[in-house]
């Protein structure tokens, strides 16, 4: 496989603001830009692609130099090997779809047009003209036309913007499954959270022009000090598992967390040994002294408490980061409960966890 991670340090100036970015993103899975309007995600994006130059700094992909202002190296952007998926599907208008997905299509990639029309399901589109697709449909054939240019990188700028809720899911579920098909890096912007918590595996904060973090999606969203950046994220944690056992007399599912932790959720129709990320919210778990035996939550895990800290913006509420093996989970709790139970880092307890969610991703 060869290495395409992307790295970049790069400044440009535009008016009055400044992108100042040093950044390594990985050269698997989906890397979403996160920030408020204006923190300058589409700004990066477009030096990344090619559309405009840095300042000053460096761009490369895997071992190629795409950028280097020292050296005077600017790769244009079609020799970047890098597709490009922006808000509105930009489609010639007077092109059949057809034409669209095979304008500027490189040799290389003319085997693979029936597998990705396929893989889209625009197969029926082929011989319709632009003007009469809808968003979702438009924008399903702009990611083939990214995707047929062979590219070593896909960008996507806010893909899912231009549609309504039901098409939105539509096209998320779409763009998960074809991420773990083609096995391309993504770098995905978008400020909603919801749709990055179902999509990310890497996010990368951004605040006026500058990155604020650049981490994994599960220890980006444990930073309690990026609360009012992450304030539309609900405070969650997520714990990988495998399924163990099926029980269909109680309609349950055994979840293995680790060699003696182990959950119970609602069945899931999956076979055993299957990975997932389950997503619990901060909220959704209390924290006892010693393991109850008279509860009715199904799932308690012995715990270490790692830090506990006060939420900035509610001076009623504590936030406890717990170790969970290697794990870590997230537990919310009122001011008055820690003092009551004198909790404090150290110290063990019992996660009592009152509902999980299945993230979309298999893992
Ligand atoms: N050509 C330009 N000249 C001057 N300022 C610019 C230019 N292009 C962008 N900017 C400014 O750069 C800043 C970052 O813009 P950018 O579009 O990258 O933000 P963004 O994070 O993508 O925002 P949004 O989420 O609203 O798309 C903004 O303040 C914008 O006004």
């Amino acid at each position: 496989m060869p290495d395409t991670s992307l790295r970049l340090a790069v400044k440009k100036q535009q008016g009055r603001f400044t992108l100042d970015v040093d950044l390594a993103l990985p050269a698997r899975g989906v890397s979403a830009l996160f920030g408020a309007s204006g923190s300058g995600k589409t700004s990066l994006l477009r030096l990344i692609a090619g559309l405009d130059k840095p300042d000053a700094g460096h761009i490369t992909l895997g071992e190629r130099a795409l950028v280097d202002t020292r050296r005077g190296v600017f790769l244009p952007p079609n020799k970047r090997r890098i597709g490009v998926v922006f808000q509105e599907a930009r489609l010639f208008p007077h092109f059949r779809v057809r034409a669209n997905l095979t304008y500027g299509m490189p040799e290389s990639a003319r085997p693979r047009f029936d597998a990705i029309v396929k893989l889209l399901g625009i197969g029926y589109l082929l011989e319709r003209l632009p003007g009469t697709l809808s968003g979702g449909e438009a924008q399903r054939v702009s990611i083939g036309r990214a995707l047929l240019t062979d590219p070593e990188l896909l960008l996507m700028d806010e893909p899912l913007s231009g549609l309504d809720g039901a098409r939105k899911q539509e096209l998320l579920r779409f763009i998960l499954s074809l991420v773990q098909d083609v096995n391309i890096p993504v770098v995905y912007i978008s400020h909603d959270p919801q749709e990055l918590t179902a999509i990310a595996d890497h996010l990368v904060v951004i605040e006026d022009g500058r990155v604020l973090a650049s981490d994994t999606l599960e220890n980006v969203l444990l930073r309690v000090d990026l609360t009012r950046q992450l304030g539309g994220f609900d405070a969650a944690s997520t714990l990988s598992v495998s399924v163990a056992a099926h029980d269909h007399d109680y309609g349950l599912t055994h979840l293995q967390l680790d060699d003696s932790r182990t959950l119970v959720v609602p069945y899931q129709d999956t076979p055993v040994g299957t990975h997932f990320r389950l997503r619990i919210p901060a909220r959704d778990v209390a924290l006892a002294l010693s393991a109850p035996n008279n509860t009715s939550y199904r799932n308690q895990l012995a715990a270490t408490i790692e830090s506990i800290t006060p939420l900035p913006d509610d001076h009623t509420a504590v936030e406890a980061v717990l170790a969970i093996g290697d794990q870590r989970l997230r537990a919310r709790l009122t001011r008055k409960s820690r003092d009551d139970m004198a909790l404090e880092e150290g110290q063990p307890v019992t996660a009592l966890i009152r509902s999980v969610a299945f993230d979309m991703r298999q893992r």
